[in-house]
């Protein structure tokens, strides 16, 4: 499915050079963690499922971080993270299929690749538990959902409003993302995972995907169903200008119960 309304400059560069990314020569196979079943072990643990995002830099990011990655993952899954996600794409988020194989060879959790996969042979690059299909840039969705699985990979489909959530379904997807995130201007607004979210399906995972950053954005989104928050920046903190303690940042999220009684004036956001 591919849209014709605008895009951020920014997302068109994206596009441009996914387009011309060569893919690999040879199918990848993967034998894959379970995503579901991580986010059930999180959930009996107590802790809110939170799939934490090495994220090395992005269009919209303060500036760079340019830590290790395994050293991040791992303090990702210390805080607390039931999967970790995995930018691949090298030219705007400073990511690598590198940085991808040795975080998972160091994790034992699911790990995502995210990257803007646009045909089959995008797929046969790298191993990861599950890889991210945006159906707004895909022509074929159903197509490379049916690629992904028949490889090993769990598809985690994007979406952004209604009608990309219906075509997400038609093409087979169990594990949906809802982007906040708008690709028109970058904007974030939470009120996009609530408006989309109650069409979604009960069997289906459900995915709050960009623009949580406090423990309340964390209960709004799993008020609105979500089965699990996709969080980058508010771990990475790319503008700080001290150390900063990624597990920290991650236990936060993790922690955050999805009942606490607070209320609006309280600094929650803090
Ligand atoms: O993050 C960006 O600046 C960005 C710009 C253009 C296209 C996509 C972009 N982000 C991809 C993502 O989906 C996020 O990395 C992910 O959902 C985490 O979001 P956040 O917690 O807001 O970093």
């Amino acid at each position: 499915m591919t849209s014709n309304t605008a895009l951020a400059p920014a997302v068109e560069s994206i596009l441009e050079t996914a387009r011309e990314r060569p893919g690999g020569d040879e199918r990848v196979d993967v034998d894959s963690r379970s995503l579901p079943e991580a986010l059930e072990r999180a959930e009996a643990d107590g802790r809110v499922p939170v799939i934490a995002e090495v994220k090395p830099t992005s269009p919209t990011a303060e500036g760079t971080r340019e830590a290790d990655p395994v050293d991040l993952a791992e303090a990702m899954v210390d805080g607390g993270a039931a999967a970790i996600s995995v930018l691949t794409e090298p030219s705007h988020f400073g990511g690598s299929t590198d940085a991808l194989r040795r975080v998972r060879e160091a994790v034992d959790v699911p790990v995502l690749r995210k990257d803007f996969l646009l045909r089959e042979a995008h797929l046969d690059v790298v191993e990861a538990d599950l890889v991210l299909v945006i159906a707004r840039f895909v022509d074929d969705l159903e197509g490379l959902v049916s690629a992904a699985r028949e490889r090993g990979f769990q598809p985690l489909v994007e979406v952004h409003d209604g009608g990309e959530l219906e075509a997400a379904l038609e093409a087979g997807a169990a594990i949906i993302g809802v982007n906040n995130r708008d690709l028109a201007r970058l904007e974030v607004d939470l009120a996009t995972f609530e408006s989309v979210a109650p069409h979604a399906p009960e069997d289906v995972t459900l995915i709050a995907e960009s623009g949580v950053s406090s423990p309340a954005d964390v209960r709004r989104m799993r008020a609105a169903g979500a089965d699990a928050l996709l969080v980058g920046s508010a771990i990475m903190d790319h503008g700080a200008d001290h150390e900063v303690d990624v597990a920290a940042n991650t236990r936060r999220l993790t922690t955050a119960t999805a009942t606490a009684e607070t209320t609006h004036d309280e600094s929650e956001n803090a």
